[in-house]
């Protein structure tokens, strides 16, 4: 059987400040530091290691995969960062709070841009100079590829040539892979495995800095998958995501 981890950042600061991030580079809160932490322990506690690992060019899930492997004693092992595992970008939404956000546009036009498959945020303006055209960490990538927005699908369609072309021959081969990345990247990973449905994606989110683990058949085919730790807390987590994007009332 084949073991595939994922693992979404910790809390990062803009998480705690509740704003829309997606390609802004933030750094982990304290919490998120902690939670990384504890998401390295439980893992080598489970027994769980690994052969090399994939995250994004954002620090927040970069530092949560450093503290993770630190815990584990696997700083040593490969690590390929790749722009296609980073958040999904938030257009013109990033910066903004998610609660005003909503209180200015209503709940459900914020769930739509929070969570639809195909329905992108407003986008960033050309010139705008936090388009990703002006950031060096991108400058291998083609400009038709750059995001000025992104729906959950454009994710999908960026992040499967990493997928089809390096981790899945990688987990073929029989190594162990870990993936530190962001709620709407794995969103778009945990969809494709899964074979979840464009109408039900919108209802699946993924709490930070806790291992979800996926046992996959040779076809890598999922046979389950369960987060590593207790139910309540899990549920509590996923709670907490959900409601981000609601007006306070
Ligand atoms: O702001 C973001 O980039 C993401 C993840 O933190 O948020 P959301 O869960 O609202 O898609």
């Amino acid at each position: 059987m084949i073991k595939l981890v994922l693992l979404r950042h910790g809390e990062s600061l803009w998480n705690k400040e509740n704003k829309f991030t997606g390609w802004t580079d933030v750094d982990l809160s304290e919490k998120g530091v902690a939670e990384a932490h504890e998401a390295g322990k439980a893992l080598k506690d489970a027994g769980f290691t690994f052969d090399l690992a994939h995250t994004s060019v954002l620090k927040r899930a970069i530092r949560t995969l450093w503290i993770t492997l630190d815990e584990m004693d696997l700083m040593w092992i490969p690590v390929r960062r790749s722009w296609r595992l980073n958040e999904r970008h938030y257009g013109a939404l990033q910066g903004l709070d998610k609660a005003e956000t909503a209180e200015k546009y209503g709940d459900e036009q914020v769930f739509v841009w929070r969570r639809s498959y195909t329905t992108p945020p407003p986008p960033l303006e050309a010139d705008d100079p936090r388009f990703p055209g002006h950031d060096r960490r991108y400058a291998g990538v083609p400009d038709n590829e750059l995001p000025a927005t992104e729906c959950l699908a454009d994710t999908v369609k960026r992040f499967l040539p990493l997928w089809e072309e390096e981790i899945v021959p990688e987990l073929k081969a029989g190594r162990r892979v870990l993936i530190a990345a962001h709620g709407n990247s794995l969103r778009a990973l945990v969809k494709h495995l899964d074979g979840i449905s464009d109408d039900e994606i919108p209802q699946v989110n993924i709490p930070t800095g806790i291992p979800l683990i996926y046992e996959l058949d040779d076809d890598l085919k999922p046979i389950r998958h369960y987060y590593l730790a207790d139910e309540a807390r899990v549920k509590a987590a996923i709670e907490g995501v959900k409601k981000q994007g609601a007006a306070k009332k």
